[in-house]
Formats: C-alpha cells, sequence, structure tokens
C-alpha cells in the first residue's frame, strides 16, 4: 500500500500574541489562512521505519532534521502509542513548504502523517483524537489537519473555522535564512513586557474575510511578531517597503517569519507584483488561498 497526503502551508492574517502563560506558551488570538503552497507525505508498507526528505531545488535539504529528530517521527511514535501500534513505514517528504519560515512546514508534514499513518496501519482515529494528538505534536499541528481560514485561540492549537467569501492572491517571499520561534517569542516578551493576557478577536479583520473584501482586508493584516521580526532582521522591512511600491495592497511577516507575504488585488496583480521584486529577491511565490487541510491525494 501507498499513501500520499498532501499538506498546506500556513500564514497568519492576524496574530495578536499575549503575556506568556506559567507553561511558558504565549496565549494567540491568531487568523490562520491555509494557502496553495503544499509538502507532499508519502508512505509505504515496510517492516521497518524510516524518513527522507527531498526539496524543492531553490531550498536547502540540509535544514531539515532526518534521523529521529524530524517531527514526522514524533507524529508516528504518539498514534502507535494511541492505539497500542508498533511503528511502521517508510515515509518520504517532499517539501515546498520553506523551512524555518512561518509557514509551519513542520506542523504541514506532522499533520500529514497523522492522517497517512492512520489510513495505512487502518487506526480509523475519530477527527476529535486526530486533532488532540496534533495539538501535542505542536501549536499549529491543528490548523494543519483543518485548512481553510479559522481562528485559533489558546496557545493556537484550538482551531474553528470562520467566514471566507474571498478568493485572496498572495505573493510569498521567503528568506534563504529562517528565524528560530523560540528567539522571536522571547524577543517579544523583551520588547512588550505588558503584553494582555488574552489577545483580542480582530473584529475588522473576521469582517473584511467575510465580505470577501481585499482593501479591508489589507488594511486589517497585523502580526503582533513582527516588531520583534523586523528588530532581528531590518532587512524584512525593506522586502515589504518594495512589495508595497510594486503595487501589493499591503505586506507583512507571517507568524515568527521571515517569509513575508504580500496581499494583491487580482492574479494578475499578484504575477505582476511578484514579476518586480524576482530583480531583486531569488525566490517569489503566487499562490491563493483558502485551501483545504491535509487530505488525501494517493490511495494504491
Ligand atoms: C509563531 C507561529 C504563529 O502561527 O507560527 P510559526 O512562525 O512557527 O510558523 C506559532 O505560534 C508557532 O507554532 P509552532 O511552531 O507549532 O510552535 P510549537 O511547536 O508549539 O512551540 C515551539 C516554541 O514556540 C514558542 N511558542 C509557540 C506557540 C505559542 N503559542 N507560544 C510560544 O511561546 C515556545 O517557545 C515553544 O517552545
Ligand atoms: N518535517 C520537518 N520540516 C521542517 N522542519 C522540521 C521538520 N521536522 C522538524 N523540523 C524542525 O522544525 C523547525 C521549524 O520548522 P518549520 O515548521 O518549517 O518552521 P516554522 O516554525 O517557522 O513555521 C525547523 O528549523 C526544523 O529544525
Amino acid at each position: 500500500m501507498s499513501i500520499t497526503v498532501r499538506a498546506p502551508a500556513k500564514i497568519n492574517l492576524h496574530l495578536g500574541v499575549g503575556a506568556p502563560r506559567d507553561d511558558g506558551f504565549h496565549p494567540l488570538t491568531s487568523v490562520y489562512q491555509a494557502v496553495g503552497v503544499y509538502d507532499d507525505l508519502t508512505v509505504d508498507d515496510a517492516d521497518g521505519w524510516s524518513v527522507d526528505v527531498s526539496v524543492s531545488d531553490w531550498m536547502d535539504r540540509s535544514h531539515v532534521p532526518l534521523a529521529g529528530d524530524n517531527i514526522v517521527d514524533r507524529a508516528a511514535a504518539l498514534l502507535a502509542a494511541h492505539h497500542g501500534l508498533a511503528i511502521s513505514g517508510d515515509v518520504h517528504i517532499d517539501k515546498a513548504i520553506p523551512v524555518a519560515g512561518g509557514m509551519a512546514g513542520g506542523s504541514a508534514d506532522a499533520a500529514a502523517a497523522l492522517v497517512a499513518l492512520d489510513r495505512l496501519w487502518g487506526a480509523n482515529t475519530t477527527d476529535d483524537d486526530l486533532l488532540a494528538l496534533a495539538a501535542q505534536l505542536g501549536s499549529d499541528v491543528p490548523f494543519a489537519l483543518l485548512g481553510g481560514t479559522a481562528l485559533g485561540t489558546g496557545r493556537g492549537e484550538v482551531v474553528e473555522p470562520v467566514a471566507d467569501a474571498g478568493t485572496w492572491w498572495w505573493v510569498l517571499v521567503p528568506s534563504p535564512i529562517g528565524l528560530s520561534t523560540p528567539e522571536i517569542y522571547r524577543h517579544f516578551d523583551r520588547l512588550f513586557p505588558d503584553a494582555p493576557a488574552v489577545p483580542p478577536v480582530p473584529e475588522a479583520l473576521l469582517a473584511a474575510l467575510a465580505a470577501g473584501d481585499p482593501y479591508a482586508l489589507a488594511s486589517a493584516l497585523h502580526n503582533d511578531l513582527q516588531a520583534a521580526a523586523l528588530d532581528l532582521r531590518p532587512d524584512l522591512q525593506l522586502l515589504i517597503d518594495a512589495g508595497e511600491a510594486a503595487g501589493a495592497l499591503r505586506g507583512v511577516v507571517t507568524g515568527s517569519g521571515p517569509t513575508c507575504v504580500f496581499l494583491t488585488e487580482s492574479a494578475d496583480d499578484a504575477r505582476e507584483t511578484a514579476a518586480e521584486l524576482r530583480a531583486a529577491y531569488d525566490v517569489v511565490l503566487v499562490t491563493t488561498g483558502a485551501v483545504a487541510g491535509a487530505h488525501t491525494v494517493t490511495y494504491v
């Protein structure tokens, strides 16, 4: 048996961050959107267990950990323990989501592994149990299962779909050098010692999504981690300025960065903005949201 599951990258349309909780995690009010940049994870029947990775030609394979350190190993161990099963399968991850880019590529692979191994092992895990296992693997993993556009609360792991009437066109500019998520959160704490206990829900942004209005959405995009990311990587401000000068309605850092995402008015505008940015930046992607969460694409 061979199963391929495709899982999307996410961007944060809104990321409100509060003061750290007793467990060290930050309370979040996040609006996630799944966009059309995917990792494909294939698992084949095997007696033993192996994980290997290939990456898009513009990515550096050495940035993805192997030999037991991949988040897919943790996903397999958790699902197997949940059902009292032995771990088995040969896994291949084909990555197109930038690594350590603020786009939850590791979380996408973890979600894809849960879906693929559940089927390979015939485990029939309920949706609620899959979401609970996902939350144990990482704050962003439940959203990678859900996809679409969703509000994330708690530490980001409590997700519920929100009304989204738009087809949104995005230009994405990853960076060859990633940013560490824990380091960005630590820097946020230094910059904002008076962050609230619970960040407020972004009503204007939710209304813009429900109305499908790109101008309203552009002005409502917000990321509380952006100041920390720009402090550590001042070059990102130049990128945001360049994208907006090239015709994007608005550019922001996504998640803990360093990927910057630019909202445009249409497919044509996205292509024109991307073409201008390509004069100065090596990797510029055009994509849409919202797309589906982790789903099976091949089953033989
Ligand atoms: C910042 C965000 C925004 O969506 O995305 P990325 O930039 O990583 O894609 C997420 O909060 C990242 O979620 P994820 O990458 O799943 O984080 P986890 O594995 O749960 O935690 C990694 C580390 O990030 C910090 N962390 C994460 C989530 C949270 N609500 N508060 C935190 O302080 C903690 O230091 C934790 O040890
Ligand atoms: N399958 C995987 N793909 C990418 N990174 C992984 C994976 N498994 C573990 N990691 C580790 O997780 C870190 C965060 O990766 P990633 O999820 O791509 O970024 P982000 O948290 O910024 O969205 C990486 O630096 C890497 O060390």
